[in-house]
């Protein structure tokens, strides 16, 4: 057994394929100062191809596993836009007279090199995606094929050095029963794809391995521990065939769960529900047994594109959400831009503090056209299924009532022009900075309901950047000031009778369900991917115990002391005779 990262769970058996490196048979001679133009008219028309060619990569791959995952993609396309890669490539053609393809292999190694020597997983990982873009840039210039993988054979465990988001990319996730690497591990773009393809990966094998994989070698890997096995012998091939098995029962009945209703065992209902940002993901919320859309993220609708979305475009997507969903109804989230989400086409100002800066709400009510045509789309939608509208980054009573301002104008263009909306349509509020918290009691005073967004949420109570690799063990969700700001939120808005929902991450977290029992929140929202692991925790777990177990949480001084009493809730060591299949609160029970 060799031990490596397991990187995405599931277990693999079958043949190697290996793939082989990227190897680039550079011109050794240099450039005349003639040529100078010529050259980098060849590097512009390389970045150009390549941008095509990614932004292409980029929409096949949100169609097979949606829109989060692909934005990997988006750090791709920022390469190509990088002032400080650009400088370095045409530095070495302007002040070298190497040829452009040896310029950008130069400024590939400079980077990674650079990248490689902190000692920073993270910063490792971005040294891949510049290996990626580099590598197509290269190719482009050289004129050379893609290294393709075989489609038309038994389906195979790929072997790779690195293996790019590009590349994984043009997986045919039915030929491929898993993946190996050398390098990587689990927060690399690949390992985040191959998640979200349900494709087994064992990373970080470099230097464990006495003799490299061959093409044809039988491997068996475990995602979930990153074991690898070597051609092992016939005993270990059929434990491992059971324990796949066993895994694909599991998965199968976590999917009837689709069917039943998250009830404990003495019968304390949650309501879950799931974070979309496209409508395509709406099927299959749907048949992961979403009560509902807790949050559509709009901002992806304005992504991709050179212009802001038209009244009657955004019209068309809000309405297919609102049919789609039908009396389960959606949150449309007004547009949530700035901060690590950026447009292109709108020049947002270079700011020292971003995330503090211009976004969100504050985007929305200095433009308020933009705003009123999104109010106008989700209101024509709310004639199509039960819609709510909410508003982000809400700090203020001002806000809410200028926001709503620009709604009632929304609604008096749509009276004036004859179109049926939702005249009561609830309108609700993201609580995420901590004054919305403090002033809690007032806000629920001036709207429908709330939804707690706890990924900032921690990020502004805990001065901790969510992006931010460097810090992200910082990051801590089960932090005492976090749980007394859900239980000030919680208990405002329950005492103005307004419902309250959380659609953070921490809401799709197993460890979190004592938390949202004790403090009865109303509706959970997650992706779609948490929605059945959930389910199967909240129906193996008794709510007198969690509740019990959540008031000790707030007992406690340390997140640390916290994370391990929930995470000991959640996984109890042994003696745990939970049951996948739970036969109780089907849909349209009455559990309460
Ligand atoms: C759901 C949230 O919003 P975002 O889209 O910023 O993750 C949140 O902050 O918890």
């Amino acid at each position: 057994m060799i031990q490596g990262i397991g990187a995405s769970a599931g277990v693999a058996i079958g043949k190697a394929f290996v793939l082989p490196n990227w190897e680039w048979d550079l011109p050794e001679t240099g450039i005349d100062a003639v040529d100078l133009a010529n050259e980098f008219e060849r590097l512009y028309e390389g970045i150009r191809t390549s941008k095509n060619e990614i932004e292409f990569i980029k929409n096949e791959f949100r169609d097979m596993v949606g829109e989060e995952e692909s934005s990997i993609f988006d750090a791709h396309l920022a390469i190509l836009d990088d002032p400080v890669f650009m400088d370095e490539i045409q530095g070495v053609i302007e002040r070298q007279y190497k040829a452009a393809e040896v310029a950008v292999k130069e400024a590939i190694d400079h980077f990674v090199t650079m990248f490689d020597l902190l000692d920073d997983e993270y910063m490792k990982e971005r040294a891949m995606d510049i290996k990626d873009v580099g590598n197509r840039l290269l190719k482009h210039l050289l004129g050379a094929p893609e290294i393709t993988l075989p489609a038309d054979t038994q389906p195979y465990i790929l072997v790779a050095k690195e293996l790019s988001p590009s590349q994984l990319a043009h997986l045919n996730p039915s030929h491929v029963l898993g993946i190996v690497t050398m390098v990587g591990g689990k927060t690399s773009h690949s390992a985040i794809m191959a998640r979200a393809l349900g494709i087994p990966l064992v990373a970080g094998l470099e230097n464990k391995l006495k003799d490299p994989i061959q093409t044809g070698d039988l491997l068996v890997i475990d995602g979930d521990t990153g074991a690898l096995y070597l051609n092992p012998d016939d005993a270990l091939v059929e434990e491992y065939v059971r324990i796949r098995e066993r895994q694909l029962a599991k998965k199968e009945q976590l999917e009837l769960l689709a069917a039943v209703e998250a009830i404990t065992k003495d019968g304390c209902e949650l309501h879950l529900a799931a974070n979309i940002s496209s409508a395509k993901e709406v099927e299959s919320a749907l048949k992961y047994g979403a009560n509902g859309v807790g949050l559509f993220r709009t901002e992806f609708l304005y992504m991709d594109r050179s212009t802001f979305p038209s009244e009657e475009e955004q019209f068309e997507v809000y309405r297919q959400v609102a049919q789609q969903v039908g009396e389960l109804g959606a949150v449309i989230r007004t547009l949530d831009i700035g901060g690590d989400k950026q447009l292109d086409y709108f020049a947002l100002p270079d700011e020292d503090n971003p995330v503090l800066g211009y976004r969100a709400i504050r985007i929305s009510l200095d433009r308020q056209e933009l705003f009123q045509t999104q109010l106008t789309a989700i209101l024509r939608a709310s004639a199509f299924g039960r819609v709510k509208i909410m508003y982000p980054m809400i700090s203020s009573v001002d806000e809410i009532r200028q926001a709503n301002e620009v709604l009632h104008r929304a609604m008096a263009d749509l009276d004036a022009r004859g179109i049926a909306y939702d005249k009561d349509i609830p309108v609700g509020i993201m609580i995420e900075i901590p004054a919305a918290v403090i002033i809690a009691d007032l806000l629920a005073e001036e709207c429908d309901f709330f939804s707690i967004g706890t990924n900032d949420l921690v990020q502004y109570v805990l001065a901790v950047d969510r992006m931010n690799e460097q810090i992200a063990h910082m990051y801590h969700p089960f932090h005492p000031a976090i749980l007394r700001m859900l239980r000030t939120t919680v208990e405002a808005a329950h005492r103005a009778g307004i419902p309250v929902s959380v659609c953070g991450e921490m809401a799709g977290d197993e460890r979190s369900v004592p938390i949202w029992l004790e403090l009865g929140v109303d509706h959970l929202s997650m992706s779609i991917q948490s929605l059945l692991k959930l389910k199967h925790r909240i129906l193996n777990t008794t709510a007198s115990d969690a509740k019990r177990t959540a008031q000790t949480c707030y007992q406690l001084k340390s997140s640390v002391e916290i994370e391990r009493l929930l995470t000991e809730f959640a996984e109890p060591a042994c003696g745990n005779n939970e049951s996948v299949n739970q036969p109780r609160g089907e849909k349209g029970s009455n559990a309460s």
